[in-house]
């Protein structure tokens, strides 16, 4: 198969420093691609018609994409930029965009995570958080795992006075397959240190339900 490697997965050059990505993996796009081709046979397709002359590589590519959170340190991504402030209120980015892969399925699940930390010390540039958010989604995960990872990063690297994750998603694999519910939206949270207390977490709840318009 001929693999054109072109294209770089990733067009992010000022994250230099902390993702070991560089281009995509020829070896493994040609391997995965030969599988993809032995499928579209076994799915009663023509894998030398013209259409789908090159989608085993398109599959390989984009598989790559998609879990290429594996070649990101997501600790290095906050480090990067954590600046001494003395600012002790709650800090929320919310409606950060999720593309995630379930892994029993191999199907997108996608929606909004909403995050805040209360700083004790440091604050962390704001795009971090989206980024640590991306590092986890661009893996084959659970919506609760990723809650989890999202929370225990910012927790451990930042050692802010509390953070919280809540996530609402919807899985393809509940949609397009399977029970066929095209609505239903699973909601997961995850708290540490100061929003275990209920003043906080709903303070931080009212936020994040709150309009700018
Ligand atoms: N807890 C959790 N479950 C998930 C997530 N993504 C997919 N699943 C579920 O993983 C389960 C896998 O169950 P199995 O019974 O082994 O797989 P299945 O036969 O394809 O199940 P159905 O989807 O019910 O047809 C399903 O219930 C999915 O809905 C996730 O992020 N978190
Ligand atoms: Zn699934």
């Amino acid at each position: 198969m001929n693999i054109n490697n072109n294209e770089a997965p990733l067009d992010d050059e000022e994250l230099d420093g902390y993702v070991k990505i560089d281009r995509y993996n020829t070896d493994k796009i040609e391997s995965i691609a030969n599988h993809y081709e032995d499928i579209l046979s076994q799915l009663g397709e023509n894998p030398k018609r013209q259409g789908l002359l090159k989608t085993p590589e398109r599959i390989a590519k984009a598989l790559q994409y998609l879990t290429h959170g594996y070649d990101i340190d997501p600790a290095a991504i906050l480090k990067s930029a954590m600046f001494e402030e003395d600012y002790s209120q709650m800090v929320v980015v919310k409606d950060i965009e999720v593309y995630s892969m379930c892994e029993h399925h191999l199907l997108p699940f996608f929606g909004k995570a909403h995050i805040a930390y209360i700083p004790k010390g440091h604050i962390v540039g704001l795009s971090k958080i989206p980024r640590v958010v991306d590092a986890f989604a661009r893996r084959l995960q659970v919506q609760e795992r990723l809650t989890n990872e999202i929370r225990d990063c910012i927790q451990e690297t930042l050692n802010p006075a509390g953070v919280a994750v809540v996530i609402e998603c919807k899985h393809l694999c509940m949609a397009m397959r399977g029970i066929q519910k095209q609505n239903s939206v699973t909601t997961t949270s995850a708290f540490t240190g100061e929003f275990a207390h209920e003043r906080t977490r709903a303070e931080f709840l009212r936020l994040i339900t709150a309009s700018l318009d």
